[in-house]
This record gives C-alpha cells, sequence and structure tokens, in this order.
C-alpha cells in the first residue's frame, strides 16, 4: 500500500500526540487537532501565539528554562513533566519531549505532549493515601500515648487505693488511742492459733488496778497516756511472736505462742514487776493477770472465759498478782 505525503498530514491531526512546531522565537507554527482539542481552542487561534502560553505560569518556567533551554543546547529533550493550560477546564498534566528540526535553514522545534492525566492522579492518589497513612499513625500514636498516661494515673490510683485499704485495714484491726492490735485482730489471732499445730500456747487477761481513781483524780487525759504507756511497755517487753492488743477499756489480752502455762506465768510475773517498779505518767500502777493455756477442746470462748475467770480470781485476791488456771 501506497502511503501519500497527504496521508501522513491528515494523520499528523489524528495522533494521539499532542503536537506543536515552534519557530526560533518561540512562537507557534502549527498544532495538530488533538492538542486543539485538549486544549479546547481552534487550532488557528494557537498558531503565532508563544508556545510557553500553552502551559500554566508554574509549568511555563520550567518549559522555558528547562525544555526549551535543553532543544537549544541538545537538540532535543525528553520526557519533561508540564501542565497545559485548558480553556474552561481543569489544567492538563502533560509529559513533554521535544527536537529541533531543520527546515529550510530555520531550526524548528517539534513538540510532542503525552497526557498523564490517570498518572498524575495515581500519584495524587498515592500522595494523599500517604498522607492520610501518615496522619493515621500520628493519631494512632497520639492515642498510644494517652492510654499509656492513662494506664499509669490508673496504676497510681490503683496504688493508692491499695495504700488507702492497707491502711483501712491495720486501722480496723489496730486501737487507735495505743497503737496495739484490737479486739478483733486479737481474736482473729486466737482462731489461727486454735487452728495451727501447736498445742502449746498460753493465753492471758490483764487489767489496770484501780483505774477509776486515776481518771477521775487526774483527768481522763492522764488515763488516756496510762493506757499508751502500758501499751509501749508491753510491746517492748514482750517476747517477738507474742501478740499483746487492748481488748476494750484498760483491759489487754496476750497471746504467747509456744509458752507452757509455767513459761508464761513466768514472762507475766516479769511484767508485772516492771510495770509495778515503773510509775506510768508519774502514776504507781499495778496490773492483775489472768492466765491460762491451751487444753484439748478449747475453742476461743472457754479459753477467754478461763482467762477472764483467773483475772477476777486475782483481782478478787487483792489485785497486783497473777492468777494461773
Ligand atoms: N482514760 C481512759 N479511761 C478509760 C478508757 N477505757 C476505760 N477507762 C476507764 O477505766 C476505768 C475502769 O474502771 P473499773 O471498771 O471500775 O475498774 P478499776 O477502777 O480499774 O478497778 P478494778 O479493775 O476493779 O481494779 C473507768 O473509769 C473507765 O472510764 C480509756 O480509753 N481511757
Amino acid at each position: 500500500m501506497e502511503i501519500q505525503a497527504a496521508d501522513l498530514a491528515r494523520w499528523w491531526h489524528l495522533a494521539s500526540f499532542g503536537q506543536a512546531v515552534i519557530d526560533e522565537q518561540g512562537m507557534i507554527l502549527q498544532v495538530n487537532r488533538t492538542l486543539g482539542d485538549w486544549l479546547g481552542a481552534p487550532m488557528r487561534r494557537l498558531i503565532d501565539q508563544p508556545a510557553s502560553e500553552l502551559f500554566t505560569p508554574e509549568a511555563r518556567m520550567l518549559y522555558l528554562g528547562l525544555l526549551a533551554y535543553r532543544v537549544a543546547e541538545h537538540g532535543e529533550a525528553g520526557e519533561v513533566h508540564l501542565t497545559l493550560r485548558v480553556k474552561e477546564g481543569e489544567p492538563m498534566p502533560v509529559l513533554c519531549s521535544a527536537r529541533l528540526i531543520l527546515h529550510r535553514g530555520a531550526s524548528l522545534t517539534l513538540l510532542s505532549m503525552l497526557t498523564i492525566a490517570r498518572k498524575d492522579r495515581l500519584e495524587r492518589e498515592l500522595l494523599e493515601a500517604r498522607q492520610a497513612t501518615q496522619r493515621a499513625l500520628a493519631e494512632k500514636s497520639a492515642a498510644l500515648a494517652e492510654l499509656e498516661s492513662l494506664h499509669d494515673t490508673l496504676s497510681a490510683q490503683r496504688a493508692a487505693l491499695e495504700q488507702t485499704n492497707q491502711r483501712l485495714g491495720q486501722e480496723a484491726l489496730s486501737d487507735v488511742l495505743t497503737g496495739l492490735p484490737n479486739r478483733r485482730r486479737f481474736d482473729q489471732a486466737l482462731e489461727a492459733a486454735l487452728a495451727g499445730p501447736s498445742a502449746t500456747f498460753s493465753v492471758a487477761m490483764l487489767d489496770i488496778d484501780h483505774f477509776k481513781p486515776v481518771n477521775d483524780h487526774h483527768g481522763h487525759a492522764a488515763g488516756d497516756r496510762v493506757l499508751q504507756r502500758l501499751g509501749e511497755l508491753l510491746s517492748s517487753q514482750l517476747r517477738g511472736d507474742d501478740l499483746a492488743a487492748r481488748i476494750g477499756g484498760e483491759e489487754f489480752g496476750l497471746l504467747m505462742p509456744a509458752a507452757s502455762l509455767e513459761a508464761a506465768t513466768c514472762a507475766l510475773e516479769r511484767l508485772r514487776q516492771a510495770v509495778e517498779a515503773r510509775p506510768l505518767e508519774e502514776l504507781a500502777i499495778t496490773l492483775s493477770i489472768g492466765v491460762t493455756q491451751y487444753r484439748a477442746g478449747d475453742t476461743r470462748e472457754t479459753l477467754m472465759q478461763r482467762a477472764d475467770d483467773a483475772l477476777y480470781a486475782a483481782k478478787r485476791a487483792g489485785r497486783n498478782r497473777i492468777v494461773s488456771d
């Protein structure tokens, strides 16, 4: 098949490239229809216009500074990303190549443009996706930081709560005035001793003699201080595993693990003598003490009852003494 020059001239307009021929002054000599269609302008309106006017102001700099410059220097330039100005439409991104053509003594430039709207859109979408990912990552780390700070606050609150619980627990088992274990703690310790493996332990009840006159003559506050001093004395005089508790009023209970009745009586006698020998708050104080040892079948009640009975026997017998049962 023979192809005529006229055919080629027609096909120049049908090319999927936008094409323009530019003279040495940078003015458009000819454009193909494809380019005219893209720009929404009749071909004749484009002719004799500066080629740089085809592009958006930003792309114009690139066209003149890079593409036109390279063509002038090297005779050709390839794949420069430019943007066409479209009449009443969105600017159109194109990939532009150009080459110098010598024509009848003149140096013309053949400009070919390939639309890259799809590539451009994909790149924009990719950029947007990347920015969205970065935003999501930033939000995630902010959320994580917030979570960590919440976790810290929660841990601190939990620790404070545990401390409060511990304090409350201790307070619930302590006597406020003397700081000694209270009746409830004493009962718990007694139950534990009864449930424990050792069949040898002793329990004592201890009461200040004639305490009422102390209060009556020296005041309730002085009475309180005597109780506090006695509490300190009990703590310092007794063995490490002995438990001294304030049972109520001026009455104290002692649990002496692993102590036979004889050993317990001996220790209590030393305590009685120590109290008798050392005035508390400059007041001479004596103690009456009832002591008993665990017997098979004992319960907390039977043990306490025997110790109590022994205490009252000591009172009846003239006070300032120990009665053992
Ligand atoms: N200051 C003070 N006094 C208390 C406290 N608890 C009880 N008492 C006092 O202890 C005294 C106990 O008196 P009584 O039960 O008559 O016994 P007592 O005077 O010690 O006489 P005997 O026990 O028979 O030797 C009362 O005056 C109570 O008010 C307290 O926490 N502080």
